[in-house]
């Protein structure tokens, strides 16, 4: 209780400073976790941050506490449920990450986290609707093929949606792919840029090693393409029932975080991440798709095609298409029953 008062007096003094134009309020919402901390951390460092807004169940009063006192460009604030926190943590925000929800455990699929983590993120969108309808929503919460059409469908039933402003962080793929490949190669991971399109787990994960100018034998191919598609099963496998990336998440989510703010707030142009959106590249068989992006003043300013294949990778696409299309399926029905 005390904490909490406390932390509302924080968040209070925080709102009473107007934010300079050239730089956003940015909340994490799940800013105690395993991805949480790093991310929260990551950010601090940012001079496109004027006040980083932390908001969790638990623990963000001491998370604030700690990361305010970096000598960086933004004021922290914690919020915790109690005193309308998430009410001061979202309002005024330009946008808001949300690695809230549980990770896997050996064994589990990112679907088995759905009966957990979709009402997690379905209450958090309702927050956002309410508080921040304009606010770039990122979605790293599992599963994000359910959890990217859930917070879709939460705003559209609140009449905010905004299709250019909702994105599934799938840039761990492309991180992982870069590096992955740059040990192969052995070339630096600058010249390992590699894109990755389709969703974000297992088979729906489509690495296009063709385009990344390197020459491949069909072994390696093969290799490379299932440890990019089953890296997260690596880390959750040596974490051994404690959870799964959250290091290399948080680098992800703030690379993520960082190239939107600087196409929202600096204004920077041809700015391209990958990243899962609603798309018209297959749209007959799925709205969401993650290809590259280009991002601009308003989110999404181009999305891109997918560009040359081959036959190997066809393959791929036909395989992750019929998954995504169910994971999507689950997570709008799971906002629209009753
Ligand atoms: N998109 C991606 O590439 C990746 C996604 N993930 C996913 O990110 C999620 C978080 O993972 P971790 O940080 O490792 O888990 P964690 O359990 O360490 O942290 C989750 C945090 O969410 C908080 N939380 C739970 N319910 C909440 C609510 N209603 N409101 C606000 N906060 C709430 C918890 O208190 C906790 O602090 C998992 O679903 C995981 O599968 C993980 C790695 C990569
Ligand atoms: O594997 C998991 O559950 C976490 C995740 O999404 C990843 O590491 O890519």
């Amino acid at each position: 209780m005390f904490a909490s008062r406390q932390i509302s007096s924080i968040a209070k003094r925080a709102f009473s400073t107007s934010a300079s134009s050239n730089a956003a309020k940015v909340a994490v919402l799940g800013a105690s976790g395993g991805i949480g901390q790093p991310l929260s951390l990551l950010l601090k460092q940012s001079k496109l941050i004027s006040h980083l807004s932390l908001y969790d169940i638990v623990n963000t009063p001491g998370v604030a506490a700690d990361l305010s006192h970096i000598n960086s460009n933004s004021k922290v604030t914690g919020h915790i449920p109690d005193n309308d926190g998430i009410k001061e943590a979202l309002v005024g925000c330009d946008i808001v990450v949300i690695p809230a929800g549980v990770p896997r455990k050996p064994g589990m699929t990112r679907d088995d986290l759905f009966n957990t983590n979709a009402s997690i993120v379905r209450d958090l969108a309702s927050a956002c609707a309410e508080y921040c309808p304009k606010a770039h929503i990122l979605v790293i919460a599992n599963p994000v093929n359910s959890t990217v059409p859930i917070v879709a469908e939460v705003f559209k039933k609140a009449g905010v949606y905004d299709a250019k402003r909702l994105f599934g962080v799938t840039t761990l793929d492309v991180v992982r792919a870069s590096r992955f490949v740059s040990e192969v190669k052995k070339v630096t991971t600058e010249e390992a840029n590699i894109t990755v399109i389709g969703g974000h787990s297992g088979v729906t994960i489509v690495p296009l090693l063709s385009q990344s100018g390197f020459k491949f034998t069909e072994d390696e191919v093969k290799a490379l393409t299932k440890r990019i598609q089953f890296g997260g099963d690596e880390v959750v496998t040596a974490k051994n029932g404690t959870g799964s990336a959250t290091l290399s998440m948080a680098f992800a989510g703030a690379r993520f975080t960082n190239s939107l703010l600087e196409a929202v707030v600096s204004g920077k142009k041809g700015i391209v991440e990958p990243t899962f959106v609603e798309s018209p590249v297959f749209e007959k068989d799925v709205q969401f798709f993650a290809t590259n992006v280009e991002l601009g003043p308003n989110g999404v300013e181009k999305i891109h095609p997918v560009g040359k294949i081959n036959q190997f990778e066809q393959g791929l696409i036909d395989a992750a298409i019929p998954e995504l299309k169910n994971n999507i399926a689950k997570g709008k029905a799971f906002v629209n029953k009753a």
